[in-house]
């Protein structure tokens, strides 16, 4: 698989995300905000966590008119993969590749410490429908906002990929840690559920060392699919 990382000033996860690529298999390259054009043959996108022009306006508000972003929803809209990954994630539902919106987490701090996420739903990256991952948040507008329209459509697509939980897979309101609608903590976007764009950070739980490596499991997925895609 060949994965491009999209690099905007401000960013601070563009290094473990690369390095996790690489350990689950994927041939890595960089693009930064002013490019118009990915590689040829590019099959995931990957747009890391961090503050990308220093979360003015609003997270991700700013990124979302990088010359990338359109061939980044070309590539999208053609059923390419695409991860966004906190700041990433926020960066998709600016731009509209995914739907809703992220907000200040409702309790109004930056959170930064481990949660468990319940798969809701199997795709590209997602294991089974009810596993548990363990995987760190870092961030102060995780608050994932939608219309009952949208949810509505989300869960009958199945398109909620994660969800906050606790570690046997139970979801309710004390292990939400940013007030979002459903204990959503990643949804899927796309024409095929291409695009994932969630809260949680798989990057940093990708090796023994960093405590885990429940989150590397996503990558190892999508990198598996495009092998057998090939
Ligand atoms: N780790 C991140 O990507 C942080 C995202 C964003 N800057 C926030 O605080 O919500």
């Amino acid at each position: 698989m060949r994965a491009v990382v999209v690099l905007f000033p401000g960013l601070n996860a563009d290094a473990e995300m690369i390095r996790t690529l690489e350990l689950a298999g994927a041939k890595v390259s960089t693009v930064w905000y002013g490019d118009t054009e990915l590689p040829a043959g590019t099959d995931l996108v990957a747009i890391p966590g961090g503050f990308s022009y220093g979360d003015y306006l609003r997270c991700g508000a700013i990124a979302k008119v990088g010359p990338i972003m359109n061939a980044i929803a070309a590539h999208a809209a053609r059923g390419g993969y695409v991860l966004g990954v906190c700041n990433g994630f926020q960066i998709l539902t600016e731009c509209g590749l995914l739907p809703g919106a992220l907000t200040r987490n409702a309790h109004l701090r930056f959170e930064c410490k481990d949660v468990f996420v319940k798969v809701a739903s199997e795709g590209p990256f997602t294991p089974a429908t009810g596993s548990v991952l363990r995987l760190p948040i870092a961030h102060g507008e995780g608050r994932y906002q939608a219309t009952p329209e949208v949810l509505a459509k989300l869960e009958a697509e199945g398109r909620i990929a994660l969800v906050y939980a606790t570690a046997n897979g139970d979801v309710h309101d004390a292990v939400n840690p940013n007030g979002s609608v459903k204990n959503i903590a990643g949804i899927y976007g796309g024409p095929s559920k291409n695009v994932l764009g969630l809260m949680p950070h798989p990057e940093r739980m990708s090796e023994e060392c960093l405590g885990g490596r429940d989150g590397i499991t996503l990558f190892e997925a999508v990198v598996r699919r495009s092998r057998v895609a090939a």
